[in-house]
């Protein structure tokens, strides 16, 4: 078989922007992505997509139309599909057994069912959602126990590593692509019909090819090793505010060992308010739950100790912000630049922003934001879905569309998200129109502190001891030494 048609079900930040590529990179190839969202079809036939990924609209713009197509219609691009990706979300169960922990897998198992209860040709089904090891095998047996006569299919494991906000580019030049499959003449068939659509643009030493379980578990352990770096840097932060070692200067001095590598570590990536998005947290509670379900207690504790240690983050920068401010919020105005739970995108699924915001208002602070990408309704949803009730969000929060006017007579701003243009904010008129003292908490180390500290501000971050307002300044009249 040639691959001719190819459905993608779930067209979310993983199944829009990875088909998306696949139809520019192959040309001859009809991409249909559907999704049982009929609004989500809408806005990605739309001028205003549903996701913002820099990029991806070009990507759209080039093949939409042409052999891309974004439909509701599930039933027909199934019909017509040779290959099918399953993209669909896979949230942390919060009911039942395993609530909290193990991932809920039954928009997984619908798009099964649908595939068995529609198909009346061959398929290769594409596991393209990140899984629990064994779950090509759940799939399996849902297709087979409503097979028709005359189907067959085969089932692969190629999951995604794209980060939001670099998505194109990480889909363009992957360091490698994952296909696991059975071991088998037809498994090994299926397999080659994959690596063919991305050798359309992918050097064929950078696809690797295992079997389907160690496929659906190096998923996992990529994402756990990359969050336990993230959990190890902030760890080692709070050893160094104890000492008077500086984060910055202990992460680039480790970092340039080529056995340890600066990526991840990165002084200008610390996401020192813990970190955010999608997948880190659940793929890891994932994993945890897959040793206890295996009996290996030791191996469960290890990763959770990563989650924990994100958790106590989170804590430790929200605390230091009310103990900056005199130990308490209440009544006072706080700035929080970024809702995201990284740059480049507006996504704020796990964002730390939204622990900041809860933690503060609980405490009594009105808040406003600014974030140049996330929509209004989304943060009033998330605010509301962590428990701030609406009236509290009525009377005490505000949202901005710009950090000029978000900053206004605050008594404190937070930097959440590290986008580009708070770097190059003109913070002499900020200061100018806050409340004195004036705090800034860059949660991202992406702040010239010195320059911040000249103007005037009392500068807190995580990781490094500040020395505080320079004297010689030209409000240093206003400013109360504390
Ligand atoms: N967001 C990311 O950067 C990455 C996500 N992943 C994994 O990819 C999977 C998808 O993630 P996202 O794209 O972020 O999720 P998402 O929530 O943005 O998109 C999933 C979409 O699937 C749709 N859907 C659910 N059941 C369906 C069905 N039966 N038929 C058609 N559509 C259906 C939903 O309506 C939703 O629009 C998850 O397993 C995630 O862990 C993997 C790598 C990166
Ligand atoms: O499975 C997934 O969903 C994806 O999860 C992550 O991608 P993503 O969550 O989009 O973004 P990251 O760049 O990994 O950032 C995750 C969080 O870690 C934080 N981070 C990242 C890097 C760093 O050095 N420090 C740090 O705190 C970010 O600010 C963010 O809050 C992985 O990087 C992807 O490879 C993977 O495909």
């Amino acid at each position: 078989m040639v691959v001719k048609n190819i459905c993608c079900l779930g067209a979310g930040y993983v199944g829009g922007p990875t088909c998306s590529v696949i139809a520019l990179k192959c040309p001859e190839i009809k991409v249909t992505v559907v999704d049982k969202s009929k609004e989500r079809i809408a806005q990605w036939n739309s001028d205003k997509l549903p996701i913002y990924e820099p990029g991806l609209d070009e990507v759209v713009k080039a093949c939409r139309g042409k052999n891309l197509f974004f439909s509701d219609d599930c039933n027909a691009a199934i019909l017509e599909a040779d290959l099918i990706f399953i993209s669909v979300n896979t949230p942390t169960k919060t009911f039942g057994n395993g609530k909290g922990r193990a991932p809920d897998l039954k928009f997984v198992e619908g798009a099964a069912r649908m595939i068995a209860d529609i198909a009346q040709s061959n398929k290769i089904v594409v596991e393209k959602s990140t899984v629990p090891v064994n779950a090509a095998e759940s799939i399996m047996k849902i297709l087979k126990a409503n097979q028709r006569p005359g189907v067959s299919y085969q089932i692969l494991s190629n999951p995604e590593f794209l980060a939001e906000g670099t998505a194109i580019n990480d889909l363009l030049n992957a360091d490698r692509v994952l296909i696991g499959g059975e071991e088998s003449p037809a498994g090994e068939a299926a397999i080659e019909e994959l690596c063919q659509i991305y050798e359309h643009w992918i050097p064929r030493k950078k696809i690797l090819t295992t079997n389907t379980w160690s496929s659906e578990l190096s998923k996992l352990a990529a994402n756990a090793m990359l969050a336990q770096r993230i959990s190890s840097i902030n760890s080692l932060s709070a050893v160094c505010e104890a000492t008077g070692a500086d984060i910055t200067e202990v992460a680039r001095a480790v970092g340039l060992d080529s056995r340890i590598g600066p990526k991840f570590l990165q002084a200008d990536l610390f996401q020192l308010t813990g970190f955010g998005g999608s997948c880190f947290q659940k793929d890891i509670l994932n994993l945890v739950y897959i040793c206890e379900c295996l009996n290996l207690p030791q191996q469960a504790a290890y990763w959770q100790s990563v989650i924990d240690m994100n958790e106590h983050q989170k804590h430790r920068f929200t605390a230091k912000v009310i103990e900056s401010l005199f130990n308490t919020v209440s009544g006072k105005k706080i700035g929080i630049l970024g809702f995201a739970f990284k740059k480049n995108t507006g996504d704020t699924r796990e964002s730390a922003a939204i622990y900041v915001a809860k933690t503060l208002l609980d405490e009594g602070a009105t808040i406003s934001i600014y974030d140049p990408k996330v929509e209004d309704a989304q943060i009033y949803e998330d605010l509301k879905y962590v428990g701030v009730s609406s009236e509290r969000i009525a009377s005490h929060v505000s949202l901005f569309r710009d950090a000029y006017t978000a900053t206004k007579e605050c008594h404190a701003i937070v930097i959440c998200t590290e986008w580009d243009e708070f770097i190059t904010l003109d913070y002499e008129q900020i200061y100018d129109q806050m409340m004195k003292p004036a705090h800034i908490f860059d949660g991202r180390k992406i702040l010239d502190h010195n320059n911040l500290l000249r103007i005037g501000f009392h500068v807190e971050t995580i990781g490094s001891r500040l020395a505080q307002p320079f004297k010689n300044r030209r409000y240093s009249t206003n400013v109360q030494t504390l």
